[in-house]
């Protein structure tokens, strides 16, 4: 399962923002290696109150990312439940989440083709590496990548990114609610009817999403849509605009297949992102980066 950690050993520090069901902060964890006690930087993910009925689904998330280790995976401390607070406690990402990078750095020449590729095949190798254990995330997107590392276009240094925990899984969101049409066009189309249909290929789905916004200058997919015609988008099989580029646009598409037995394998993305890494760069004479 995951390892219990004790109130005392938390220090509360400034509110980092919040998600549909968690409220994160910064922190320090105090800990004792050979009778000397070191402070480390944490990030504190709690569930709140409304939703403490999620509480299994936050344990669950927590279980599965602290089962594994992988560079590209975030790494959870444990669980610390106290009177009626459940905290996540993980390693804390220096540049936070991505989809909020992304959008800050919206034209800054550091966020370029080759920084964005960069941060989609980091993203592949995590997927392959949870796909070979046959382990479901369930939750991929620009909001669950995390940034260690922003990277320096000028010394070559590449960025740096961690997945992180997939959070309350929607298995468990009421059918009705519009908390998981919220998801869409993230959860693949075979999972809104029957969430049970949650799977390694519902996760290329997801990638497929997470490559878009990646390569979309900061917009959110469908975010003009109300939650009907969001639902219309997939009972039409539509496909989101498609990227100028249309190697990558090909490769987006291949993961939003609608038949889920014909999405690529992550060996098979890796390998394609490689491509376009390679071709990147007569790209790169011909369209300004904002235009790809
Ligand atoms: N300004 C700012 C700022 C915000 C956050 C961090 N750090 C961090 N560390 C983690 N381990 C996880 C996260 N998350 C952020 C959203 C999610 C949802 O998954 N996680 N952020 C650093 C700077």
């Amino acid at each position: 399962m995951f390892h219990k950690i004790k109130k005392e050993e938390l220090t509360w520090g400034e509110s980092l923002g919040q998600g549909s069901f968690t409220k994160i902060f910064k922190g320090k964890r105090e800990e004792y290696i050979d009778c000397d006690s070191h402070q480390m930087d944490v990030l504190l993910k709690v569930l709140d109150h409304t939703h403490r009925n999620y509480s299994e689904s936050l344990f669950e998330a927590a279980s599965i990312m602290s089962q594994i280790s992988h560079k590209h995976l975030i790494l959870v401390y444990g669980i610390c439940a106290v009177n009626k607070d459940n905290i996540m406690v993980q390693e804390y990402v220096k540049h936070g989440a991505l989809d909020i990078y992304l959008k800050k750095n919206k034209n800054k020449s550091r966020v370029n083709i080759s920084w964005k590729l960069e941060v989609a095949k980091q993203l592949g190798y995590a997927m392959n590496f949870l796909e070979d254990k046959r382990i479901v995330h369930g939750n991929i997107c620009a909001k669950n990548i995390l940034l260690t590392r922003e990277g320096d276009a000028m010394t070559g240094l590449p960025p740096f990114i961690k997945l992180s925990d997939p959070g309350i899984s929607i298995t468990i969101l009421p059918i009705e609610g519009k908390l998981r049409i919220d998801r869409i066009p993230w959860v693949a189309p075979e999972c809104i009817g029957n969430p049970r249909n949650l799977s390694l290929e519902s996760d290329k789905w997801s990638f497929g999403t997470t490559l878009w916004e990646i390569f979309s200058p900061g917009d959110l997919p469908l975010n003009s849509l109300e939650p009907s015609q969001k639902l219309q988008f997939y009972q039409d099989y539509l496909r989101l605009p498609a990227p100028k580029w249309s190697e990558l646009a090909h490769l987006i598409n291949q993961c939003m297949a609608y038949q889920y037995s014909l999405r690529p394998c992550f060996r098979a993305i890796i390998r394609d992102l490689n491509r376009l890494i390679t071709s990147d760069y007569e790209l790169l004479s011909d369209l300004p980066p904002s235009e790809i």
